[in-house]
């Protein structure tokens, strides 16, 4: 690389500008704030501290992007707007819930705290959204902890891709790497505990596309609800802070057919997050849908698609899946761009994002497998009229590794929390509502000795010995 490209340029921001930039698979590059107040996706930006791959008043960005640009329209003062209103519910709701009387002259004040589901297209920047509202409200300085809800199976969130997670924000997500598009989570290793990292909980659905099993979609995203209600029952800050939903774009476009499917899953998400405010991220249709089907009951509000916004095509998401599952194993550290010495990546110093994963040998019979959903099911227009699929499609099916054919090599399993301790708590379709607490991926199978070997964040315990496989795969 020349000089030129590794000297740092400087840009000079007005007010409300948006600097933007693309990088090429496998570069860096790193921002530092001169003078001034930027943020980068709702962030703050701290003077004079280099940042990685990341934005906005004087900056110096070191490294080469492949795109670069200033923008002066941006959805953000909607985005601002919208902020404003929810942190006015979120102080009514805790003043009720602590017993503060109604504001004078506000008879019937809306003391609901905001929670919203966030509906767009694809590349419609719906995560994006959901960061900017969950990074102002933990920069209110109020001591909100917001929840992030992510019901989008291909996006990972804060496990890996397949799952649907959930967790309270009480610091500002950085930007670094679309691997942890909402921070760093403690679950991959104990070094990342000492910091700003988060304590999700996940479900794992197992599949990129949520039409593949609807019927298990509806079930954990309901799991995930009674989850969080069960735990913001006794808790009234967290309460008050409101919880923020982001969705797949399966729930806002896709043929005809799929309507019916699509619908159903909002259901589930506004039921199960007892959503009070629907957010359709630039799309007219569904706004006008979602406003027809609850706009009697609930807030249903359009926004602006950021100009911003990058189009990623499916190979760029793979490349992302498989990226996230390596970060998940070994972390997720970015070479600094020539010139930087000194840098954080989401707040984290560099080496407390190396992971040192293990890899052990264990007998097929340490671990017993399931596959949620028979394999070969007919389609539901072939049932006869009343027929229940749904048996078929929640079926845990037992995996027999020593089988030609079982899929379990290079397949990501979802390692479940324990039964219930209780044999008479225990009930038939409990595994379905076991959330789990860690994920492997079987590297090699050796069907004659009756032996495996898999890849673990940390050696050891493999909790209640139960995992899930689902189409999710992965390998060095
Ligand atoms: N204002 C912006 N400036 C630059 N890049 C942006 C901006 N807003 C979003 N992006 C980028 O655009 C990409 C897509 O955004 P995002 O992931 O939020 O969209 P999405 O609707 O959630 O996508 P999906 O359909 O995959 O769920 C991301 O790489 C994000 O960083």
């Amino acid at each position: 690389m020349s000089e030129s490209e590794t000297a740092p340029k400087q840009w000079v921001l007005e007010p409300e500008n948006e600097y933007r930039f693309e990088l090429e698979a496998g570069s860096s590059c790193a921002i530092m704030l001169l003078r001034g107040r930027a943020e980068v996706f709702g962030a703050e930006m701290v003077e004079g501290k280099p940042y990685f791959s990341v934005f906005l008043s004087p900056t110096h960005v070191f490294g080469q992007p492949s795109t670069e640009y200033v923008s002066e329209e941006t959805p953000m003062t909607a985005y601002g707007n919208l902020h404003l209103a929810f942190e006015q519910m979120r102080v009514r709701a805790l003043g009720k819930l602590r017993g503060s009387p109604a504001p004078e002259g506000q008879l019937d004040p809306q003391t609901d705290p905001p929670r919203v589901l966030i509906l767009g297209p694809e590349n419609s920047g719906k995560t994006t959204v959901c960061k900017i509202l969950v990074n102002y409200a933990v920069r209110s300085g109020q001591g909100w902890a917001p929840l992030l809800v992510n019901v989008d199976p291909s996006e990972g969130g804060w496990a890996v891709p397949g799952a649907l997670s959930a967790a309270a924000v009480a610091g500002p997500i950085g930007t670094c790497s679309p691997s942890n598009p909402f921070g760093s989570a403690a679950t991959s290793a104990p070094t990342t505990l000492a910091s700003n990292s988060l304590l999700p909980l996940a479900y794992w659905y197992g599949h990129e596309d949520t039409k593949r099993n609807s019927v298990l979609m509806d079930r954990l995203t309901r799991n995930l609800g009674v989850h969080i209600n069960d735990r913001l029952e006794k808790d009234q800050e967290g309460q008050a802070a409101g919880l923020i939903v982001d969705t797949p774009s399966s729930f806002a476009s896709g043929p005809a057919s799929t309507t019916e499917h699509r619908q159903k899953l909002i259901k589930a998400c506004i039921d199960a997050f007892k959503i009070n405010v629907v957010l359709v991220v630039g799309h007219e249709k569904l706004n006008v849908e979602m406003h027809r089907t609850y706009g009697s009951r609930l807030t249903v509000v359009k926004i602006p698609k950021s100009g911003g916004v990058v189009e990623l095509d499916h190979s760029y998401a793979e490349r992302v899946h498989s990226y996230q599952i390596h970060a998940y194993f070994y972390g997720d550290v970015i070479t600094p761009p020539a010139g930087v010495k000194s840098a954080t990546q989401g707040g984290e110093t560099l080496t407390d994002l190396t992971l040192a994963p293990s890899s052990t040998v264990v007998n097929f019979s340490d671990l017993t497998i399931y596959r949620i959903g028979a394999e070969t099911m007919a389609p539901s227009s072939a049932l006869p009229i009343g027929a229940a699929r749904v048996v078929s499609e929640i079926q845990p099916v037992l995996v027999d590794p020593s089988q030609p054919g079982s899929g379990l090599l290079n397949a990501v399993l979802a390692i479940l929390a324990p039964f219930n301790a209780d044999e008479n708590e225990r009930y038939d379709e409990e595994i379905l509502d076991l959330n789990v607490i860690g994920f492997v991926v079987v590297t090699n199978l050796d069907i004659a000795l009756k032996k495996m070997t898999i890849l673990s964040p940390s050696q050891g315990s493999l909790a209640g010995k139960t995992a899930l496989i689902g189409s999710y795969e992965w390998q060095e």
